[in-house]
């Protein structure tokens, strides 16, 4: 479970205040997969960062009972000067798992052939992103964190590998996914939001906060 009780976030622009959230509450259950709808610039990072822990809110509480991912296609945690095959297991031991185990997963997922063992900074971004995402899934997590917004990978293979182990995956995980683009969310969620003017509204059902979203749009 995730919860926010009364969390704000806002930044300053220099002339105004961008209002992200606005002591906002809501929580996000194990079982129940969350789609968080948003046109750009709305919040949609942020708020998947808060849930991270990559960024803290400036008042509230986030309290987090579950093992919570880091956002796909987060690259803060790794080091371009390394290897995949040296960062991914460093992160399984960071993370308590056999790095031979995370080693082979991530190699066999990302496919990236000699480059696994090349740094990290030679790789393309559809590289980069291939990597993080295997990463992402070698790791066992009760929440993933899906910003839609991030880098995609557009290998035709591996995008059809990592969707089927990530389907697998969301069988008995959680997901909370944020997107300008209701089609996306779709795929993946059980309940949806719609992010506004500093506050995050509920629905039962996608249909319903696409109403609202459009209404709003
Ligand atoms: N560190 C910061 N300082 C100032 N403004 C920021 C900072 N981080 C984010 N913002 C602003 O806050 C707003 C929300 O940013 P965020 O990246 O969370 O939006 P988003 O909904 O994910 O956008 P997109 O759909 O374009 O990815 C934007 O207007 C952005 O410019």
């Amino acid at each position: 479970m995730i919860e926010f009780q009364g969390v704000s976030k806002s930044f300053w622009t220099g002339t105004q205040r961008k209002v992200i959230l606005d002591r906002a509450s809501f929580r996000v259950d194990l079982g129940r997969s969350l789609g968080i709808l948003a046109p750009n610039g709305a919040g949609k990072t942020t708020i998947i960062n808060m849930m991270a822990g990559l960024e803290k809110p400036d008042e509230g509480v986030i309290r987090k009972t579950s093992r919570v991912s880091f956002p796909l296609g987060f690259m803060g945690g790794v080091n371009g000067k390394q290897s995949a095959k040296e960062n991914c297991r460093y992160i399984a031991r960071l993370y308590g798992l056999d790095p031979d185990y995370v080693e082979s997963f991530c190699r066999w997922v990302c496919g990236l052939g000699e480059y696994f063992d090349m740094p990290i900074s030679t790789y393309s971004s559809g590289m980069r992103s291939r990597f993080s995402f295997s990463l992402l899934l070698s790791i066992e997590f009760d929440i993933y964190l899906i910003d839609e917004g991030m880098p995609a990978a557009s290998d035709v293979e591996f995008n059809r590998k990592a969707g089927n182990l990530l389907k697998e995956r969301l069988q008995n995980a959680t997901v909370v996914i944020v997107s300008h683009s209701p089609q996306t969310l779709q795929k993946f969620c059980d309940s949806a939001a719609v992010l506004r003017n500093g506050r995050l509204y509920q629905f039962d059902t996608l249909e319903e906060a696409k109403r609202l979203y459009d209404y709003t749009a």
